[in-house]
């Protein structure tokens, strides 16, 4: 993956840190002009969506007291200007002198309460200098604003309630339709309950990319978002099967055979050499008769070719599978080969208790979703650290990972893949179909697959993180309005790797 394809991510204070030099060298007001600047532009697009114009509508602004209200205000101002009727409520006793004065200015009108009528609600109690709980404003009309469809939150910066640094969420918050965020995409807006929160998010430059560019130089560790498509590995012309990589699958029983025929067919669509699969006879047969150019065994041991493994879709209660996983740590161990457990096989390895921690090579991403992390947390002996993913997702997945010294990847709305000593991504995607049966087992298909065809240099965390925007890709292509009818195997045939290759850098 090359650096270009990832963004990164900042903490709310790093992006604070970042813009302390312009603020120092005068620049504030102009930072501030260019952050209302973007804030109304959002909101004025949301307008013309949904009322079909600008002049006449309503937007109401919940002002803080800090610079995260002065957006607000500018912001309400420059609509004001282009005839909606703006409207402000000033939850502090204190509001930002300039921005009060140019919302006054521009004709806006300062309310206590939010009509029943109002199109936008704009979120500017606080952003990035957030610290402690929240709790709602007492203002009228606006837990009925929060829950009516036709009102739509957009927040400033940061939805009140969210920790931009890290996605934990107050007792309370504002939750918002549409963030529009200044300068860089904030960590907490991209993972856990704060992603939740935080609705669509929008990037506003206001003309601090450098200072930030400089500041992520010079930081220790460094966390991404995915963004774009990577390069990833086409044939070469000289190519013959066993040089493209070999993926060997281990997955399906008696009780989940379509399991193995999700992760195999994704495995094939994806692209490589060959698509090894190690099932029960009957379950060998019903995905040989799916994908007739899968090889099929019923000896656990990895095929010598193999040049990643896949563990764990369907295995369950299955004995025979519980010997595969054990030659698939064995051989990830003795020939580093990239190893991937889901599902089945992070169950197996949760029995193992603390073993398991002795038994993982560095070769291997586990691919567990919130529940599984949580049970392989508290196996391995880190309890703490399953309070630590409600209040900081990103740092619990990362110490996990630092301390089973392989690659995690929480599967989720927003997926976070840590790697041991390396940059942690985050891809967050808006896919809400993908939260249906077998999807996972497709992820594993197409990462295991891209894991026996990337070379040996690229790290294991990269290759996930393809993996991952591919199967975003191909449920947005699927179903880009959201609205979640298809199922698992659709997503396979979106997953197609010569397809994507064509289309990359165009889909977003
Ligand atoms: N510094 C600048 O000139 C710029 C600032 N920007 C905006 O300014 C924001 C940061 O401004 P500030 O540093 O003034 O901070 P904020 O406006 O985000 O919040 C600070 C204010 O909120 C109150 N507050 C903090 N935590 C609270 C809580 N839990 N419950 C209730 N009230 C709480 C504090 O009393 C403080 O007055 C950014 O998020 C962004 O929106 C942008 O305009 C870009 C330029
Ligand atoms: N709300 C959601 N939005 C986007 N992606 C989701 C959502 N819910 C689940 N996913 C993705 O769908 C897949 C589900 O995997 P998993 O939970 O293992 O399902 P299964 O075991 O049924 O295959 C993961 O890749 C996950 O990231």
């Amino acid at each position: 993956m090359d650096a270009e394809a990832l963004t990164p991510l900042y903490t709310g204070a790093e992006v604070r840190q970042a813009e302390a030099p312009l603020l120092e060298a005068g620049e504030g007001p102009q930072l501030m002009a260019r952050a209302a600047w973007g804030l109304a532009g959002e909101v004025a697009v949301q307008l013309r969506h949904r009322r079909g114009r600008i002049y006449g509508t309503r937007v109401t602004g919940l002002i803080g007291p800090g610079n995260n209200g002065g957006d607000g205000l500018f912001a309400l101002a420059l609509l004001r200007r282009r005839g909606v009727d703006a409207r402000a409520v000033l939850v502090s006793d204190r509001a930002h002198d300039q921005g009060l004065a140019a919302f006054r200015q521009a004709g806006g009108r300062l309310t206590q309460s939010i009509d029943a009528d109002v199109d936008v609600l704009i979120d500017a109690v606080i952003g990035t200098g957030t610290s402690g709980g929240f709790a709602l404003p007492q203002v009228p009309g606006l837990t009925e604003a929060l829950a009516r469809e036709s009102t739509a939150v957009v927040a400033c910066d940061a939805p009140s309630g969210v920790d931009p640094g890290t996605g934990a969420v107050a007792q309370e918050v504002i939750a918002a339709d549409l963030t529009v965020t200044f300068g860089g995409h904030k960590l907490g807006l991209m993972v856990g309950a704060g992603a939740q929160a935080s609705g669509r998010v929008v990037v506003v430059d206001i003309g601090m990319a450098g200072e930030l560019a400089r500041f992520r130089a010079e930081a220790a560790r460094s966390r991404s978002v995915v963004a774009a498509e990577p390069v990833t590995p086409a044939p070469r012309r000289q190519d013959h099967k066993y040089s493209r990589g070999v993926a060997h699958v281990v997955a399906g029983s008696h009780r989940y055979p379509g399991a193995a025929v999700l992760s195999v067919r994704a495995a094939v669509q994806t692209g490589c050499g060959m698509v090894t699969l190690y099932a029960p006879g009957p379950v060998v047969s019903l995905v040989t008769a799916a994908q007739p150019e899968i090889v099929g065994t019923t000896a656990p041991e990895i095929p010598p070719r193999a040049t990643a493994v896949a563990v764990g879709p369907g295995i369950a209660e299955d004995p025979g599978q519980c010997a595969a996983l054990d030659c698939a740590l064995d051989w990830a161990q003795r020939t580093g080969g990239r190893l991937v457990l889901d599902a089945s096989a992070l169950t197996l390895l949760a029995e193992r208790g603390e073993q398991l921690t002795a038994q993982l090579p560095a070769s291997t991403v586990l691919t567990p979703h919130l529940g599984e992390l949580r049970a392989l947390m508290e196996a391995a002996g880190r309890k703490d650290l399953c309070e630590e993913l409600e209040a900081s997702p990103v740092t619990a997945v990362e110490d996990f990972a630092g301390y089973l010294g392989c690659t995690v990847l929480l599967k989720g709305a927003s997926t976070i893949i840590a790697e041991p000593r390396s940059r942690t991504l985050v891809h967050r995607v808006q896919a809400p179909g993908l939260a249906t049966a077998g999807s996972g087992d497709v992820l594993t298909g197409v990462l295991v697959a891209l894991a026996a065809t990337a070379g040996p240099k690229v790290p294991l965390a990269e290759i996930a993180a393809t993996a991952v925007r591919r199967h975003g890709q191909a449920a947005c292509r699927l179903d880009p309005q959201g609205r979640g009818g298809f199922g698992a195997s659709a997503l396979i045939e979106a997953c197609n790797g010569a397809a994507i290759r064509a289309s990359a850098g165009t889909f977003d």
